[in-house]
C-alpha cells in the first residue's frame, strides 16, 4: 500500500532555514552578552572597586545555577514536560531579564542609591552593592542561558531530522561563537561615552531575542499542529534518570565529560581574561586587544566545519582531540612564558577550539547513541559548568595573589605633591621579572573622593622601567586621556572653540575641514554651547555629522578636545555639548583639582604568569583524559577513530 506524504512546513527550505536563523540570533546574543564584559575588567576595576578576585566572582555566577541547581539537565527535564514553547520563551526571558539586573548594577543610578542598592549593602559588607547586584544579574542570565542553548537545539533538530541536521547544528554553534567574537570586538568602542553602554547594548540584543523567540512561537504552534496530524508523538528524545544512570556508569562517557570539563576551562574562562591579559602583558590598547582576542572566535567559526568534515569522512576523532589538547597547553604555556606575538597563540588556541569540539560532540552520539543524547549533553553541560564556575575564580584569586600592591594609593599630602610636581617613581609590585627592562602601560585614575569612587580624570602613560623593575612617570606626559570630569578644566576667558569636520575614522590633520572658529562662546550649566555654523559660510551638506571639537587658549595651545556626532538645523545652528564625546586630549596644565577630597591610585600592569601556568596545568588534565580517552576506545569499541560517516 501506498503510504500518504504528509508536507509540513519543515518540507519549505525558507521556512526551515529561517527558522535556523531565527534560533541561531538568539544563540548569538545569548553568546554576546555572556563576552559582552570581558574587555571591561579594568574598567569595573576603576569604576566599581572590583578586584580580580570580585570580576572572577562576577563571572563565575553564571554557571552557579547550571552547577548547583543543574539547570541543564532539570532544564532538560522542564522542556520535556512542558513543551519548547513555555520553556523558551521562560528562559530566553530569564537571560534579558538577567541582562538588565548586571547592566543596571553597574549603572550611574544604581551607584547613586538606587532601587535596591540599599538592600545589597546591607549584608556581606565585605562585597560592593554593585558587585552584588552583577552577581544575580549573571546568575539569572546564566539560569536562563544554558537551557536555552538546550531549547534552541532541540528546535534545529525538530525542523532538520532527516534533513540537513549536522550543518544546521554546526551553523547553530557557528553564529553563537560569531556573538562571542563579534562582543570582544565590539565592546570597546561602545565605552564612550558612558562605559556601561557596552552593557546595555548587549542588554538590547537579548531582549531582541526575546523578540525572535515569540515569533518562533507562532511557527511552532503552526508546526506542531502539522506534524501531530503527521506523525504520533515520539518518545525517544524524553528524559529519563534510566539513562542518566546508564550514563554515568559508562567509563568512556565519564572520559570525554572530564575531557569536557577541563578542555572547555581551559577556553571560556580564559577568554573572560583575554583582553585584559593582552592590555596588561602586552600593553595593547582596548581596542586591539578586544580585536586579537576575538580571531581566537572567528578562527573557530571556519576551522570548526572543517575538522567536523575531517571526523566526519575520515576518523580519527580521539586523535584530534588530543592533538587539540596538546595544542592548548602549547598555547598557553607561551603566554605565561614568553614574550611571543599574541598572535601565535591566539591562533594556537582556535585550532585547538576547533579541534576538540568538532570531534568531541559528534563522538557522544557513538558512545551513548541518538536516544540518549539529549540527557548526555545536558549532563556533559552541567559537569562542564563546574570548570566554568570555578575557573573564573581561582584565575581572579591567582591574580590577586601574585599582584597584591599593583593599585599605589595617593592620599592628602602625597596626591597634592604628586599633583604639584607631576613626577611619580616607584618600583613595580611583581616579584617576577617579566615587566623589568620594558615598556610598560601605567593607568593614573583620580576619585572624587575616597567613598564614592566617581572617578573624575583618567590617563595612561608609556615609560621604560629600569631592570630592578623600577620606573618614573610624568604625569604632564600622557599617552591618552579617556576620562575626565569637564568641570575640573580651567578655561581661560579668551580661549577660543574650533569645530573641525572628520572626514577619516582616523582623525588624520589633513582630513579634516575646519567649520568654526570662535572666542566668542559661553557655556551654560550643562557645558552646552550653541554655534551657529550658517555664520561661517562653510554648513556641512550634511544634518549629522562627525566632529572634533576643540578649546584652545589664546596662544592655540588645545586645552580639551573630543570628537562627537553633531547634528545642524535648518537655521545651520548645531548645539555642542561638551563631556558627551570620545575625548581626545586634555592639558594636564588646564586641570584644577579644587577641593580637598580627592585620592587618586597609580595602577601597574598585571602579572597574568601564575594564572596562565593555571590554564597550562589545565590543559595537561585535559591531555591526560584525551590519552585515557583514546587508550579506552580501543577496548570498549566505540569506533571514535572510524569516520563518523559510514559509508
Ligand atoms: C557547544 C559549546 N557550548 C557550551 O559548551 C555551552 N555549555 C557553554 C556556552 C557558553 C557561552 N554561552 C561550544 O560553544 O562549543
Amino acid at each position: 500500500m501506498k503510504e500518504k506524504i504528509h508536507k509540513t512546513m519543515r518540507d519549505n527550505p525558507a521556512l526551515r532555514w529561517g527558522v535556523l536563523l531565527l534560533s541561531s540570533l538568539v544563540m548569538f546574543f545569548n553568546y554576546y552578552f555572556y563576552d559582552a564584559l570581558s574587555p571591561l575588567k579594568d574598567l569595573m576595576q576603576t569604576n566599581l572597586g572590583f578586584s580580580s578576585s570580585d570580576y572572577g566572582a562576577f563571572m563565575s555566577a553564571y554557571s552557579v545555577p547550571n552547577v548547583f541547581l543543574a539547570m541543564a539537565v532539570l532544564g532538560g527535564i522542564i522542556l520535556d514536560k512542558l513543551g519548547i514553547r513555555i520553556t523558551g520563551t521562560l528562559f530566553v526571558f530569564m537571560m534579558a531579564l538577567g541582562g538588565v539586573i548586571t547592566a543596571y548594577g553597574a549603572s550611574d543610578m544604581y551607584l547613586a542609591g538606587g532601587p535596591g542598592y540599599a538592600l545589597m549593602n546591607s549584608f556581606l559588607t565585605g562585597y560592593s552593592p554593585s558587585l552584588k547586584m552583577m552577581y544575580l544579574g549573571f546568575f539569572i542570565f546564566g539560569l536562563g542561558a544554558e537551557t536555552s542553548i538546550v531549547v534552541l537545539s532541540k528546535i534545529v533538530v525538530k525542523w532538520f531530522k532527516g534533513k540537513e541536521l549536522a550543518l544546521a547544528l554546526g551553523l547553530n554553534l557557528a553564529i553563537g561563537r560569531l556573538g562571542t567574537a563579534l562582543a570582544l570586538f565590539l565592546s570597546p568602542y561602545l565605552i564612550h561615552p558612558e562605559w556601561t553602554n557596552a552593557i546595555w547594548f548587549g542588554v538590547l540584543l537579548l531582549w531582541l531575542g526575546l523578540l525572535f523567540y515569540i515569533i518562533y512561537i507562532f511557527l511552532d504552534l503552526k508546526i506542531d499542529k502539522q506534524v501531530k496530524e503527521a506523525l504520533p508523538e515520539s518518545e525517544e528524545d524524553q528524559f529519563r534518570w534510566r539513562d542518566l544512570l546508564d550514563l554515568i556508569t559508562n567509563r568512556t562517557f565519564i572520559f570525554i565529560t572530564l575531557l569536557c570539563v577541563t578542555f572547555y576551562s581551559a577556553v571560556f574562562p580564559f577568554v573572560k581574561y583575554a583582553p585584559d591579559l593582552l592590555m596588561n602583558k602586552f600593553g595593547m590598547e582596548r581596542d586591539i586587544a578586544g580585536q586579537i582576542s576575538s580571531i581566537l572566535m572567528f578562527g573557530t567559526i571556519l576551522l570548526t566545519p572543517l575538522f567536523g568534515w575531517i571526523a566526519d569522512n575520515k576518523g580519527k576523532s580521539a586523535t584530534l582531540m588530543y592533538l587539540g589538547s596538546a595544542l592548548l597547553i602549547i598555547s598557553h604555556l607561551m603566554f605565561a612564558l614568553t614574550t611571543i606575538t599574541p598572535l601565535l597563540p591566539i591562533f594556537l588556541l582556535g585550532v585547538a577550539f576547533s579541534l576538540v569540539p568538532a570531534a568531541m560532540w559528534p563522538a557522544v552520539t557513538k558512545i551513548v547513541g541518538d536516544n540518549k543524547l539529549g540527557t548526555a549533553y545536558g549532563f556533559m553541560f552541567s559537569v562542564q559548568n563546574i570548570g566554568l564556575w570555578a575557573l573564573p575564580i581561582l584565575v581572579g584569586v591567582v591574580l590577586d595573589a601574585s599582584n597584591p600592591e599593583f593599585r599605589i594609593d595617593l592620599k592628602d599630602q602625597q596626591f597634592k605633591e604628586i599633583q604639584h610636581s607631576g613626577n611619580f617613581e616607584s618600583t613595580l609590585n611583581t616579584k617576577s621579572s617579566t615587566f623589568n627592562n620594558k615598556d610598560i602601560k601605567f593607568k593614573y585614575v583620580v576619585y572624587k573622593d575616597s567613598l564614592s569612587g566617581e572617578i573624575v580624570y583618567r590617563s595612561y602613560y608609556e615609560t621604560k622601567t629600569g631592570k630592578d623593575g623600577n620606573y618614573s612617570i610624568n604625569l604632564k606626559n600622557n599617552e591618552m586621556v579617556d576620562f575626565t570630569n569637564f568641570d575640573l578644566l580651567q578655561i581661560p576667558e579668551d580661549a577660543r572653540i574650533f569645530i573641525d569636520r572628520v572626514k577619516s575614522p582616523t582623525f588624520g590633520d589633513n582630513d579634516t575641514i575646519r567649520l568654526l572658529e570662535t572666542s566668542k562662546f559661553r557655556l551654560d550649566e550643562n557645558n552646552q554651547y550653541i554655534a551657529n555654523l550658517a555664520d561661517s559660510g562653510k554648513k556641512p551638506d550634511k544634518k549629522n555629522f562627525d566632529a572634533i571639537i576643540s578649546i584652545k587658549d589664546a596662544e592655540g595651545r588645545v586645552i580639551y578636545s573630543e570628537s562627537q556626532k553633531l547634528y545642524v538645523d535648518k537655521t545651520g545652528k548645531t548645539e555642542i555639548k561638551f563631556g558627551f564625546g570620545e575625548l581626545r586630549s586634555v592639558n594636564y596644565d588646564a586641570l584644577n583639582f579644587k577641593q580637598e577630597k580627592y585620592v587618586a591610585e597609580i595602577i601597574e600592569p598585571l602579572d597574568y604568569t601564575n594564572a596562565m601556568l593555571m590554564f597550562s596545568a589545565l590543559g595537561l588534565l585535559g591531555i591526560l583524559f584525551a590519552f585515557l580517552l583514546k587508550r579506552d576506545d580501543k577496548v570498549s569499541g566505540y569506533g571514535l577513530e572510524q569516520p563518523n560517516i559510514q559509508k
